[in-house]
């Protein structure tokens, strides 16, 4: 089977992405975790509420047949492979974890965020939508500042919702600094980058709410 779960930054993909190998593993299943550009920097899969295990980095260019091929001479059983941030997959890998739950029957757990910050489809995720047995939204919300359910990621920079630029940008909900702002913005005078995720109305509107500040205090802004 080839499943994919999807939802917005924060709603706790990864940590499902770890309960369900957690829970095949205790079983004696063979699993294999792989990841394409987690926030760690690191082939890892990491979740806020803190757990971490350490994964296999798929690149670009990786099939994954292939790679399934090689722990199969290296004498390895795998008998699921858990994905994620898989809306950075290519949608030809996509196609190579069909493959591999229907010609080998490896359980395929695929995990990402559907849409970019523009609201489109990553290739990736589009691809998995297409050919996925189970299709499954994560269960848990994850909130605009209005209390509507969030389903959009806005790319924040210094405060500004940005409409334009590369589809890959690896950041956190919470600000970063960003070094080389080249591929964001003309003028790279910028010092935080973060995710928002916000309703439809106001992911439309380019409205982030009120700005929490030190102290518990609302700065309407
Ligand atoms: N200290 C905490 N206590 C309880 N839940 C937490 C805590 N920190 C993070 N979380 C939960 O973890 C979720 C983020 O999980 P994560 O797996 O990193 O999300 P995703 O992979 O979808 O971006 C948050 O929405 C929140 O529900
Ligand atoms: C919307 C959007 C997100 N990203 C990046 C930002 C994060 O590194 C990941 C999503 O991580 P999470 O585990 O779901 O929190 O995707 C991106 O590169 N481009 C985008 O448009």
């Amino acid at each position: 089977m080839l499943r994919f779960r999807y939802g917005p930054m924060d709603c706790g993909k990864s940590t499902l992405a770890l309960q369900i190998n957690h829970n095949h593993a205790r079983q004696g299943r063979r699993g294999l975790l792989l990841v394409r550009h987690d926030r760690s920097g690191a082939p890892r899969i990491t979740s806020r509420i803190g757990i971490a295990r350490q994964a296999v980095e798929v690149g670009a260019e990786a099939d994954l047949r292939q790679l399934i091929r090689e722990y199969w001479v290296a004498g390895e059983q795998v008998d699921y492979l858990i994905v994620d941030e898989a809306q950075f997959l290519s949608p030809q890998q996509a196609e190579q974890l069909a493959e591999l739950a229907d010609e080998v029957g490896i359980d395929v757990y695929c995990f990402g965020i559907a849409t970019d910050f523009r609201g489109e489809l990553f290739p990736g995720a589009r691809r998995l939508f297409e050919l996925a047995d189970e299709l499954q939204p994560v269960q848990v919300e994850v909130l605009c500042w209005c209390g509507a359910p969030g389903r959009f990621n806005a790319r924040v920079l210094d405060g500004e919702v940005l409409r334009e630029g590369d589809t890959v940008v690896v950041a956190d909900t919470s600000p970063s600094v960003v070094e080389d702002a080249t591929s964001l913005q003309p003028d790279p005078e910028i010092t935080t980058l973060r995710y928002q995720v916000l309703c439809r109305r106001h992911f439309r509107l380019g409205d982030l709410g009120p700005v929490a500040v030190p102290h518990g205090q609302l700065r309407l802004g």
